[in-house]
């Protein structure tokens, strides 16, 4: 199988790096929209088909192989059955939590979480949210979903000033995303969630795919690497939902199923190199 070429001159040198010495390198990849499909409700998420079957497979090829997520890693791991795949760090809550060797490691919640999850019911009753408004409470944050309203782009703009009025008072922040708006404890996000792990491992080039807003933090430590002097590439899983993640990205493939050929490709050219 051909492998998809970045279109920038930097991501192709990313890839000739990593192609040259995988076991030096760092791949992660956010889980929903990149390697689960989005659907309607988070508790029905799935990985595409057969792609944590081809991550088990890259990830011994690989020095580090990580999934970072805004999800709890908990969540994720039992989602994607990513205990399947052998040596991964799953980063959960944006890099407060770290999954690895089957164990959980996660700091306890700040204390304007236990406030907005008291406030959050009132205040959506207040101001009017529309049918369909969903809360996913993951402990450590909350999130407001309204793909499931009739009309979720107007059903976020209209709730956005009352949560961001809330997230002020919580001394949270919040991160906006597909039809999703999540209240979540400050100082972290997936650009240093990246850089530690990158650090921590020596990386001698970095991958890092996402499809998402919270995914732009990882695109730019991945900018910084390089101006250090790492090879990096970034990938988008593209939608028609969101394009600023195609603009900033040096490949952009077709959402998860596009990932997952990617992937193939690049587990078959390390293994058979110049094939
Ligand atoms: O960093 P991520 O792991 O991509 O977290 C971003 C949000 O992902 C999830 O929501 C998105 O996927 C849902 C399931 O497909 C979909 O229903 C929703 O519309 C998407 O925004 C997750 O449920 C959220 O908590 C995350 O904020």
């Amino acid at each position: 199988m051909s492998l998809p070429q970045p279109s920038t001159d930097a991501g192709r040198a990313a890839l000739t790096a990593l192609l040259a010495k995988p076991a030096t390198a760092l791949v992660a990849f956010d889980f929903d929209g990149t390697l689960a499909p989005i659907v309607d409700d988070p508790r029905d998420s799935a990985p595409y088909p057969g792609i944590v079957e081809t991550l088990a497979a890259l990830s011994p090829l690989i020095g580090t192989t990580a999934v970072i997520t805004g999800r709890p890693a908990a969540t994720v791991v039992e989602l994607g059955g990513l205990d399947r795949v052998p040596d991964l760090t799953v980063l959960g809550h944006y890099g407060a939590e770290r999954w690895s060797d089957r164990e959980l490691v996660a700091a306890e919640p700040p204390p304007g979480v236990a406030l907005v999850r008291a406030e959050l019911p009132g205040l959506l009753a207040r101001v009017g949210a529309p049918e369909g408004t969903f809360v996913e409470d993951k402990e450590r944050s909350l999130a407001v979903h309204t793909r499931r309203t009739a009309e979720p782009d107007a059903a976020l703009a209209r709730l956005a000033p009352h949560l961001e009025e809330l997230a002020a008072r919580a001394d949270l922040r919040v991160e906006p995303g597909r039809m999703v708006i999540e209240l979540r404890p400050q100082g972290v996000d997936k650009g240093a969630a990246l850089t530690e792990l990158a650090t921590a491992a020596g990386a001698g080039t970095v991958l890092y795919g996402g499809d998402d807003l919270g995914d732009l933090p990882a695109f730019d430590a991945v900018r910084e690497l390089r101006a250090a002097g790492t090879p990096g590439l970034t990938l988008c899983a593209a939608s028609n939902e969101v394009t600023a993640v195609a603009e900033a990205a040096d490949l952009v493939v077709d959402g998860p199923a596009g990932l997952a050929a990617f992937l193939t490709g690049l587990t078959s050219s390390i293994r058979a190199p110049g094939a």
